[in-house]
């Protein structure tokens, strides 16, 4: 589901972290532990990727950067020129599952968020179609989704996520039930549409690989509670393609990310 928080939203215009979490925990209520203490500083229109084991507290973070969850203790800024300026969401998020509206067509899901934020119905048409557009989806917008492929309901999701154009967009395992095909076309649209609108993007996956292709730097996470572990800049010549997926530069920067995973796995491994 798309959704967007402003509550958590501060008014430094100037800050160029536009999200930055400081020794947060988040206890829930069955009093697991999940997460921290952790501190994550991303910077206006970075691509940040987050992996760690399974049950790690990844969702957790982006939950409380969205706003979705209090922290138990700590302090979640997020800094956002939409939200502050009123022209916008400060934040869109995608999930796993795309949880569209099956009654709705395409341009119904996809104009919700606007609907809901009371955008007048004459706007909503053309901003639709233009983040359709955006996403490969504008010959679909009368399509169900029950019509739609894996690949393109999560287009739906991520076109439902930037209508509202907001400055940063949280994507929790996107793409991880789709075949690898589909999933490495929606990785190099999802790094076409971070150059062209310029979003800074929190990017949750299991897969090394998956992250060092797409992130500007990879952040690996212990087991539970999380904490960040380990951090790697991923400089790489850009714009990335599928050509440098073969390239030994990408295959050297997984080797590292894996290893640090199979690390705070295992804290034993490598002594
Ligand atoms: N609402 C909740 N109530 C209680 N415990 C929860 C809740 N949500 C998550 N947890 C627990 O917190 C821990 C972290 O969960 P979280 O979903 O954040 O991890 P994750 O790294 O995203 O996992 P995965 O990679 O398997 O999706 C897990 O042990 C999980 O069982």
């Amino acid at each position: 589901m798309a959704g967007s928080a402003a509550s958590n939203v501060t008014d430094d215009a100037a800050a160029e972290a536009v999200v930055r979490l400081q020794a947060v925990t988040k206890r829930y209520r069955n009093g697991v532990l999940a997460l921290g203490p952790f501190d994550l500083t991303v910077k206006r229109g970075e691509f940040v990727a987050l992996v760690g084991p399974s049950g790690c507290g990844k969702s957790t973070a982006l939950r409380l950067v969205a706003g979705l969850a209090e922290p138990s203790s700590g302090t979640v800024r997020i800094a956002s020129r939409r939200a502050r300026s009123g022209s916008g969401h400060a934040i869109g998020v995608v999930f796993q599952e795309p949880t569209l509206m099956p009654w709705a067509s395409v341009r119904g899901n996809v104009g919700l968020p606007l609907k809901l934020s009371h955008v007048p119905r004459a706007e909503i048409e053309p901003r639709v179609m233009a983040v359709l557009a955006q996403v490969g989806l504008r010959d679909f917008a009368g399509a169900m989704p029950r019509e739609l492929s894996g690949g393109m309901k999560m287009r739906a999701a991520l076109a439902r996520a930037l209508v509202t154009d907001p400055d940063i967009l949280l994507l929790d395992e996107p793409f991880a039930a789709l075949d690898e095909i589909t999933r490495f076309r929606l990785n190099n649209d999802l790094l076409m549409l971070w150059r062209e609108l310029g979003k800074t993007v929190i990017f949750v996956t299991h897969s090394v690989y998956e992250s060092v292709y797409l992130a500007q730097r990879v952040l690996v996470m212990t087991p539970r509670p999380g904490k960040i572990a380990d951090e790697f800049g991923i400089n790489a010549a850009e714009p990335r393609g599928e050509a440098f997926r073969m390239t030994a530069d990408y295959a050297a920067h997984c080797r590292v990310v894996a290893e640090a995973l199979a690390r705070t796995a295992d804290p034993t491994e490598g002594r």
